[in-house]
């Protein structure tokens, strides 16, 4: 997706004047050096606020369309995000506008949102997640990661991906079968309207039907992949079903009666770790810096500060299960960001958008498994490497 274009001469970095969502962690430590960074609400961005910018920073909350851009000065664009579905990459080229997103920089935070979520279905409904069958619709950079993941742990796993080639080691399979034969499904394609595989509603009605009995399904792609009024009302005529939504359609409106009805939902978090945010800031900073011909003077290092909980130590009697899942609550409780969540259902429809918002502009800080030291050498070898599996750093003699 990265699509830099030329420098043009007439672009001085000292001069630069860069807008940024001012919800982008450490955006002023990372892009100082290249000119004045001004901050903005990132979701009420106007053409005016743009005056006289050579450079926006954006997130997944900014419409850069053309009327957005059209009579801006910008000479580059850089979401820090994964996704690009509110950027109209036309208008941008149209106007020889730089650009550059994020590609891959959350994806391992959002695997572990999702293995986070399995953890906790499988403990309340006496399970184990090795003994059950995963379908992944999109195997990018987040799908991947997870086929891989969850291959490491032993699990069945499947996906679908038009797209993709065969490969190697890699179940492929058409959505119809991965419906009827998978228990878990988990989303991550990206938001599209057109080409030969759209996935504006991918999950309508037919296939949320055609679910079998008792499936798990997770969407932390984007809100529209699933048609949410059609969900809504399969989920209450289907109550086997499991299904834990991080993004919504409509977002920042969330419809109260669908959050009601889902096991987990979250305000579009699964990328929200720490690791993840820096290392989108660091990699549009990178990607300006390229265009611009400057060598990049900050690194990811520089910026990520040390994790509040670096240790974590357990005896012999410990099993794998058990220490699957306290190592991971350790690092990341699903359930406390499924509780805050369900405030907004006793909110009005106004203040339901503002505090959608909120609670993602005041995330708590989370990291990600591979920055918890884990000292399993009294353990068991099955601990061993479950632990190592998930990706926590195991001192394991
Ligand atoms: N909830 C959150 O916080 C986050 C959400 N996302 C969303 O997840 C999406 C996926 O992220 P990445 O894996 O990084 O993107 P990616 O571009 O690396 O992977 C997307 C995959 O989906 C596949 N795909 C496209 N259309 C498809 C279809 N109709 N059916 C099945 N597969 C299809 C593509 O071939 C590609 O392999 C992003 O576009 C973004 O919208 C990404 C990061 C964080
Ligand atoms: O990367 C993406 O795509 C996402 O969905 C991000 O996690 C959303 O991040 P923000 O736009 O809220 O910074």
């Amino acid at each position: 997706m990265k699509s830099d274009a030329s420098r043009p001469s007439s672009l001085e970095p000292r001069a630069l004047k860069i807008v940024a969502d001012e919800n982008i962690p450490l955006v002023r430590e990372c892009f100082a050096g290249l000119g004045d960074v001004v901050t903005l609400p990132g979701r009420s961005l106007t053409a005016d606020d743009l005056a006289g910018a050579d450079v926006l920073v954006a997130r997944s909350v900014t419409k850069v369309n053309k009327e957005l851009i059209q009579n801006s000065s910008l000479k580059f664009v850089g979401t820090c995000t994964a996704g690009c579905d509110h950027i109209e990459l036309p208008a941008l080229k149209e106007q020889g506008v730089g650009f550059s997103n994020a590609p891959g920089c959350n994806a391992r935070s959002v695997v572990e949102y999702v293995l986070c979520a399995l953890d906790i279905l499988a403990e309340r409904d006496g399970y184990c997640i090795t003994g059950r069958t995963v379908g992944i619709v999109g195997k990018g950079q987040v799908g991947g990661r997870l086929y891989r993941a969850l291959q490491a742990l032993g699990v069945r796993v499947m996906a679908n991906d038009p797209l993709l080639e065969a490969e190697a080691g890699v179940e492929l399979v058409e959505l119809d079968e991965l419906l009827e034969r998978c228990d878990v499904i988990a989303l991550h394609t990206p938001l599209t309207t057109s080409g030969d595989y759209p996935t504006y509603h991918l999950f309508g009605e037919q296939q949320l039907l055609a679910m079998k009995h008792g499936t798990v399904l997770i969407n932390a792609g984007r809100g529209a992949v699933v048609d949410n009024r059609a969900l809504l009302n399969v989920l209450k005529a289907r109550d086997d079903l499991s299904v834990v939504l991080d993004v919504w359609e409509h977002e920042p409106e969330v419809d109260p009666e669908l959050l009601e009805l889902v096991d987990i939902g979250t305000p579009h978090i699964a990328g929200y770790s720490l690791d993840a945010k820096v290392t989108g800031t660091v990699m549009v900073y990178q990607a300006l810096c390229r265009f611009l011909g400057l060598p990049a003077r900050t690194s990811q290092q520089d910026l990520t500060p040390l994790p509040p909980l670096m240790k974590l130590d357990f005896t012999g009697t410990v099993d794998a299960d058990q220490a699957a899942s306290v190592a991971m609550r350790a690092t990341y409780d699903i359930r406390r960001d499924d509780a805050l969540m369900r405030r907004l259902l006793k909110m009005e429809p106004e203040a339901r958008k503002l505090a959608f918002d909120f609670m993602r502009k005041n995330y708590s800080e989370r990291r990600e498994f591979s920055t918890l030291k884990i000292d399993a050498s009294r353990s068991s070898q099955e601990v061993q490497q479950r632990l190592q599996a998930l990706g926590f750093d195991v001192l394991d003699e």
